[in-house]
């Protein structure tokens, strides 16, 4: 199978500060790989690099066996939450439109295809209730779902959502976190997944990585989330209960304090 995602050596760093580095990493078609870790500790950083935003420190990304540009269809984004003015001139449907068009200048006149492939869209979210609803007007969980429509009209291989379901309530999370989990399942995309709690997409997560302290994890969610590897990772005793089927994780430090400094690298240790 050809990953859609690759990193080799990956290395990312802001001055001194180390965010990650030596991350090898492949990522599936139809894998729900989640980016975990606290505050600052290079979540959104890991999709700006697969969005060409943000340049590797040193190493390697490609996206479907070629190197990342910006503005590629072969990806969907999904922004974090935040919601649109009362007052925003834009009806559902031309927010999904912009997914299919939003590149092209001037005054967009739909044709019949493209208004059939919106229609798809909203469908496919089950949004076409509210389809010609300014969407200032819908709730944070409605205008979310548009979102995940405009970040699928391209048919992406991969979708990037950065904290896809902060502000939601939890009927909204598992609706939206539902949707992503059926694209990845239904059209064979590879879904990245930023989030602070994994417990929200839980039952749909395939593989995690786990950024913390500039040290990182890669494995299933029970390789991972355990007291002994998150111990390690923050360099102090964090208890991690499996309850329910949900991961509870006891004792978090402030790991944004701990990332590891260049200037205490050991001698001869390759930079
Ligand atoms: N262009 C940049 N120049 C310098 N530092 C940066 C730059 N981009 C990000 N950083 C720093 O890198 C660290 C990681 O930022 P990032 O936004 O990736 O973290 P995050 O894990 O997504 O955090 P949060 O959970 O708070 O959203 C932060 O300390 C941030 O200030």
């Amino acid at each position: 199978m050809t990953p859609v995602v690759s990193l080799r050596g990956a290395r990312l760093q802001f001055g001194k500060r180390t965010l990650w580095r030596d991350l090898d990493l492949d990522i599936n078609p139809g894998e729900f790989f989640a980016v975990l870790g606290p505050n600052g500790s290079g979540k959104t950083s890991f999709l700006k690099v697969l969005l060409g935003l943000q340049e590797l420190h040193s190493g390697t990304v490609s996206l479907g066996g070629h190197p990342v540009e910006r503005g590629s269809k072969r990806i969907g984004y999904i922004p974090q939450q935040k919601s649109f003015a009362p007052d925003t001139p834009l009806r559902a449907r031309d927010l999904v439109g912009l997914g299919i068009d939003g590149h092209r200048w001037g005054m967009r006149f739909a044709s019949g295809n493209v208004n059939q492939r919106i229609d798809a869209l909203l469908e496919q979210v089950g949004a076409s209730d509210y389809a010609k609803v300014p969407v200032g007007q819908l709730s944070g969980g409605e205008q979310q779902r548009l979102r995940v429509a405009q970040a699928l009209a391209t048919e992406p291989q991969v979708l990037l959502c950065d904290e896809p379901l902060l502000s939601l309530d939890l009927h909204h999370q598992q609706g939206v976190s539902a949707l992503i989990n059926k694209q990845c399942h239904e059209r064979n995309s590879a879904v990245v997944f930023v989030t602070h709690e994994i417990n929200p997409v839980i039952d749909y997560v395939d593989r995690v990585l786990y950024l913390a302290g500039g040290q990182f994890r890669v494995g299933t969610p029970q390789e991972v989330m355990t007291t002994e590897v998150l111990s390690e990772l923050y360099d102090s005793h964090v208890e991690v209960i499996h309850t329910n089927g949900r991961i509870v994780v006891v004792g978090l430090p402030d790991a944004t304090t701990h990332f590891h400094d260049d200037a205490h690298a050991t001698a001869g240790e390759e930079f």
